[in-house]
């Protein structure tokens, strides 16, 4: 439930040389930068530093590093590391193919001046010269990096003229992620998620109601459960219906376990690990009776405002979803904290933060969830555990093992065509296999779901 952190790989409407544009205040007596648009891809590289060499997330980041620039290049900046890391691997091969001796390592910023520098030769429609001149600009305000502009200006030209014909198609994640897929689904579909995460996604919303009046509205497309996929929207606090709470952003498969719960009116609903809350919002749209859990503070308050926008109601309860005490409840949902490499599409950067040792961490903190999940409860209730992980231990995995341990539980198997899921999104268990490679479509922008898990159980 992301309003506002969409990347498109196109510019900002209207957004040219303008001069002296968005630069931050500068001191009195300071030189004036040299170039429009410095800033710009000042914050795109410092937000690309941030995320490759201190895994903090890429929103986090350019929160920060984009304040004090207006709405227009905030979106460019974006935009810039976004498609950056999206073809990170695609992009280093180019450049390793075309610089001659290996950079020094105290040159790590000019690669990342190069990488941003390409991407938007190669995969944005900001022009070719602005993105050489600004390379080169931005190479020259810091003395590290100052004796590599003319390196920087040879190596980016040379991308214009070839780089459209080299830039190879991936690997565009790390190597342990995609042998894990191939191990999981098989070689050729394992590539195909690897292909698949490095083209953006849609912008996918669900509705309060009447999502198909609202597909109409905003001149989106209707998929089988109900959401609504834009391409191209624009501002997304300026469509239609943001401000009057018709709809919120969620994509299509992450709407799909709360759906699975088919929540009815008055149902006492535990939602676990729920903030920013966009599951909360489909069980309190439903009728439902919801209680949401979250361990981050910071995040129950963006809930409360989703809510707030959206004319929703929920009982909010900071804690720790696995010791949280509470129900028994008619059902459970859990969300749990995860991996989240079935989000890469939207969250480049996450294949870049996450280390395979934080599989298992994760997976670990997901047992402690669930198994106390078991405990609030009503017997003959339901459970949803779902993630947005691509790797079975976090999902598959995970639910076989609690199965094991929980007797009164039996898996409540989904149905081809319930809520929409297309038969081979469910695996041989019953279980709600999504993947990037879903819902296949000639545009890659309207292509694609995210990687999704979800598994029904009912407790005897
Ligand atoms: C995948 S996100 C949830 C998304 C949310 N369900 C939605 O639909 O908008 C996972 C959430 O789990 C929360 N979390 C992590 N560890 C937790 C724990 N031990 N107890 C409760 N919440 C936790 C995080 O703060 C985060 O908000």
């Amino acid at each position: 439930m992301n309003e506002t952190s969409r990347a498109s790989n196109r510019r900002p409407a209207n957004r040219g040389s303008r001069p002296g544009s968005a630069e931050r205040p500068r001191p009195p007596g300071a030189p004036p930068p040299s170039l429009p648009g410095i800033a710009v891809r000042r914050a795109a590289a410092d937000a690309m530093d941030a995320v490759l060499d201190k895994s903090r997330p890429l929103e986090e980041s350019l929160e920060r590093l984009t304040r004090d620039l207006d709405d227009r290049d905030r979106s460019l900046a974006r935009m810039i590391a976004a498609t950056s890391l999206r073809r990170l691997g695609s992009l280093r091969t180019l450049l390793r193919g075309m610089i001659e001796r290996s950079l020094p390592p105290k040159a790590k910023r000019v690669e990342t001046i190069l990488i941003i520098g390409a991407a938007q030769i190669l995969l944005t429609d900001v022009p070719d010269h602005a993105a050489v001149a600004t390379s080169v600009a931005l190479a020259g305000e810091d003395a590290a990096t100052a004796g590599f502009k003319g390196l920087i200006n040879a190596v980016l030209r040379r991308v214009t003229r070839e780089g459209r014909a080299l830039l190879p198609e991936g690997p565009d994640q790390p190597k342990w992620m995609i042998e894990g897929w191939m191990q999981a689904y098989g070689a050729e579909t394992g590539n195909a998620i690897s292909r698949a995460l490095a083209h953006e996604a849609g912008l996918d919303l669900t509705a309060k109601s009447d999502p198909a009046g609202w597909a109409a509205t905003l001149n989106g497309r209707l998929l089988p459960n109900g959401t609504i996929r834009l391409v191209d929207a624009g501002n997304i606090t300026a469509l239609p219906g943001f401000s009057e709470g018709g709809w919120w952003v969620q994509d299509a498969a992450a709407a799909l376990p709360a759906q699975l719960l088919h929540a009815t009116a008055g149902m006492e609903i535990a939602d676990l690990c729920a903030a920013p809350g966009g599951k909360t919002a489909q069980l309190a749209a439903a009728g439902a009776r919801v209680t949401a859990v979250d361990r981050s503070g910071t995040r129950l308050k963006r809930l409360q405002q989703n809510l707030d926008r959206l004319g929703l109601e929920a009982e909010i309860v900071e804690a720790d979803a696995a010791v949280f005490e509470g129900g028994p409840f008619d059902a459970v949902l859990i969300d749990a904290p995860c991996s989240a490499t079935g989000t890469i599409r939207r969250h480049p950067d996450v294949a870049w933060t996450k280390a395979r040792e934080d599989v298992a961490t994760l997976a670990a903190l997901q047992a402690r969830i669930l198994a106390h999940s078991a405990q609030i409860l009503r017997p003959g209730g339901v459970l949803v555990y779902s993630t947005c992980s691509l790797e079975p231990e976090e999902g598959e995995n995970q639910i076989s093992a609690f199965l094991a341990t929980h007797p009164d539980f039996r898996r409540e198997p989904i149905q081809p065509g319930e809520c929409g899921v297309a038969a081979e999104w469910i695996n041989a268990a019953g279980e709600l296999r999504t993947l990037p490679t879903h819902l296949p479509d000639a545009d890659p922008r309207q292509a694609g779901l995210d990687g999704f898990f979800a598994a029904r159980l009912r407790r005897a």
